[in-house]
């Protein structure tokens, strides 16, 4: 897709919360200078390798949106230390906590973006990913908000842009609504094969799953995660 052809900005919003209790000062410190050193420069052109925007060697390059408090790209990056990580979070409280932890612990493979996801995907050279992680994206439960959910048509068109072949996307959620929109709109995209052999792939984490914060409040409430996995064709 030509830049002029990609989705205009003008015709979508952020419907999350950008910020919820105060940040503390150690935090609001560990934020300034962790954005100063891991946030990209979307005001300058992406390069057209996007492993060279790592301190260290990277083979190839993920994407996880909407990582609310980091716990699962913490664990990912520390993981793969020779794949790149950018992670996606415009909730300051989130971003806080994960740059409180790389103050901790620094990672050469990390780069984050502090805004809407969608500015990144835009910005970000076609075929230029390895991977996409959705995990646990606002659910928007209620029928009247579900063309706020971040899966739509435009934004799998980003992701089938971006997306290498046999790239994966990988999406988890406790909401059954949002389980069946996801299946039923990739299906409909064209560009995206679900990978699941058996009905019981459904509900089986992915390799290595540390879960999510998310997620644990969600199993402590009875509600069931699934685990979707499309190939990028
Ligand atoms: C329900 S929380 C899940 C957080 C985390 N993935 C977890 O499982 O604990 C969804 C997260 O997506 C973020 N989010 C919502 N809309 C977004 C967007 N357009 N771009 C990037 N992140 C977004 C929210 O700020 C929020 O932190």
């Amino acid at each position: 897709m030509s830049p002029q052809d990609r989705p205009s900005r003008t015709t979508e919003a952020f419907f999350g919360r950008r910020r919820g209790k105060p940040v503390r000062p150690q935090q609001a410190a560990a934020l300034e200078s962790g954005l100063d050193a891991y946030r990209l420069d979307l005001t300058a052109d992406a390069p057209s390798d996007l492993r060279t925007l790592f301190e260290t060697e990277v083979s190839a390059v993920r994407l996880e949106i909407g990582f609310g408090g980091g716990e699962h790209l913490l664990h990912r990056a520390i993981e793969a230390p020779t794949t790149g990580f950018i992670g996606v979070e415009p909730f300051v409280n989130g971003m806080a906590k994960m740059m409180m932890a790389v103050r901790a612990r620094p990672l050469a493979n990390l780069r984050v973006h502090d805004d809407d996801a969608t500015r990144l995907l835009d910005w970000l050279p076609p075929a230029s990913l390895g991977g996409i992680d959705l995990l646990y994206p606002d659910p928007w439960p209620k029928k009247k908000h579900w063309k706020r959910r971040f899966v739509s048509p435009v934004n799998l068109e980003r992701f089938a842009r971006v997306l290498k072949p046999g790239a994966k996307f990988r999406f988890a959620s406790d909401i059954d609504t949002y389980v069946n929109w996801t299946l039923l709109h990739c299906r409909a995209h064209g560009a995206f094969a679900w990978q699941a052999a058996e009905a019981a792939d459904w509900h089986r984490p992915y390799e290595g799953w540390p879960g999510t914060r998310y997620e644990a409040k969600a199993i402590r409430e009875g509600r069931r995660p699934a685990y979707l996995t499309f190939v990028r064709k």
